[in-house]
């Protein structure tokens, strides 16, 4: 067990800390704390957990929280952090020095600043009964009697479930509206037809509705899907935009700091002729820059996001949006346009993406992302292809954890 001064975070949320034998990256660790942790020799440096806090951050937050939350401080003391990861990714990483504009927090939902503002979660089942989380890395389950991260709507939905046998299910996934009030049941796990009689139950104790997937290696409900009754949707309000949320495919999980993100991109971006959204999911983006283009296209891969965006645009009358199901990978044949806006998962953009960017060369890049490294790489990558950085902000979408999203405008 080693003694260790936590220096700073780095992205990622991992601790650094210096020893005799190298720079030590640790899990569970936050700024200006001493503990005691487990390590272990990688490559070109340790790594390891925290076992022991010795000397605490005086802003350290102390009520339980899910182990998701592993930003536990105080919440104005979680934006500055947030903060250097944006900047310091471009510095380190981008080779470039630019200022970026000061975080926008997440607004706040009930009376304490960074809590009930997620929308949708995930639980696996513990062989105990109730609902648990996995602890990152391992297969260990922690049982939760409470989740303080969770939106309203989902509370009850919580409480609920906590106490049904569901031991069969592999895991449970909520998905709330706060605009509507209301949560959406997923079941992923054993066989649908076990759980009809669950989701009936649930029905009548007030949940809007039930689905069912079929576990996958390739992902949660990218098997078989099976409605078990009620509603299959419910909309959200995004920034004045009211968009379809469900079960089964992707949306973000904090309204409110998403809708603050969307009006921001809506003001930074030109108008032009032609845009074209990748990684669109329900396409709300597009929905909000509808005014500005004659013309957008809005590829996504998720069949269940394309149709509920259809429906949305649909929905709202917006006559000038189509959407394409398909890969990010065939932008180079809805090019040229004036504006692609990208929102990639992780990974950040493929090869094929950045090369079709560099040689279409529209007039400008909007760049949303949930990881500043892989933000900070390709936006590095496509200042080497001319493109200049404009501007950056950071969004606050996850109280209490590492995670940061990052708004950015590039234009040639
Ligand atoms: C971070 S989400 C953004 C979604 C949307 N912009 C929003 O804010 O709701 C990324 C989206 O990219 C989609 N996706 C992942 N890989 C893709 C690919 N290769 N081509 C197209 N879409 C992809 C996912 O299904 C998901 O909807």
């Amino acid at each position: 067990m080693a003694r260790l001064h936590i220096e700073k975070l780095v992205a990622g949320g991992l601790g650094l800390a210096r020893t005799p034998s190298g720079t030590a990256l640790v899990r569970g660790g936050l700024p200006g704390e001493v503990v005691e942790a487990e390590l272990r020799e990688r490559k070109n440096h340790l790594e390891g957990h925290v076992r022991k806090i010795l000397e605490p951050h005086p802003a350290r937050y102390l009520k339980p929280l899910p182990p998701s939350a592993d930003l536990p401080l105080e919440y104005p003391a979680q934006l500055p952090i947030k903060q250097g990861f944006v900047q310091e990714s471009l510095e380190r990483i981008a080779k470039l020095s630019f200022t970026v504009s000061p975080i926008q927090p997440s607004p706040t939902y009930g009376a304490e600043a960074g809590l009930y503002y997620r929308t949708a979660a995930q639980y696996a089942l513990h062989p105990l009964g109730g609902l648990a989380y996995r602890l990152p890395q391992t297969s260990n389950l922690v049982r939760i009697p409470h989740d303080p991260l969770i939106a309203e709507p989902l509370q009850p939905a919580f409480a609920l479930l906590s106490g049904w046998p569901l031991s069969s299910l592999e895991e449970v996934v909520l998905r709330g509206s706060i605009y509507e009030g209301k949560v959406l049941v997923g079941f992923i796990g054993g066989q649908a037809r076990f759980f009809k009689k669950t989701a009936q139950a649930l029905l009548q104790e007030g949940i809007a509705g039930v689905v069912w997937g079929e576990p996958s290696p390739r992902g949660r409900f990218r098997g078989r899907i099976q409605h078990l009754g009620g509603a299959t949707g419910l909309l959200e309000d995004f920034g004045g935009v009211l968009s379809t949320v469900n079960v089964q495919s992707f949306a973000q999980v904090n309204p409110r700091a998403a809708g603050l993100l969307l009006r921001e991109a809506s003001r930074i971006v030109a108008a032009g002729r032609k845009a074209v959204e990748l990684y669109a999911g329900s396409g709300v983006l597009s929905l909000h820059l509808a005014p500005l283009f004659e013309e957008i296209v809005a590829i996504e891969i998720n069949r269940s996001a394309v149709a509920r965006g259809e429906a949305d645009r649909d929905r709202l009358g917006v006559q000038n949006l189509v959407f394409k199901q398909d890969d990010a990978r065939v932008l180079t044949k809805h090019l040229p346009a004036d504006l692609v806006m990208v929102d990639p998962p992780r990974a950040g953009l493929s090869p094929e993406v950045l090369k079709s960017l560099v040689e279409g060369q529209p007039a400008q890049i909007l760049y949303i992302a949930c990881d500043p490294a892989t933000w900070a790489r390709d936006v590095g990558r496509l200042g080497q292809a001319g493109y200049q950085l404009r501007f950056v902000r950071p969004y606050d979408f996850y109280p209490l954890t590492h995670h940061v999203e990052v708004l950015s405008l590039l234009s040639r």
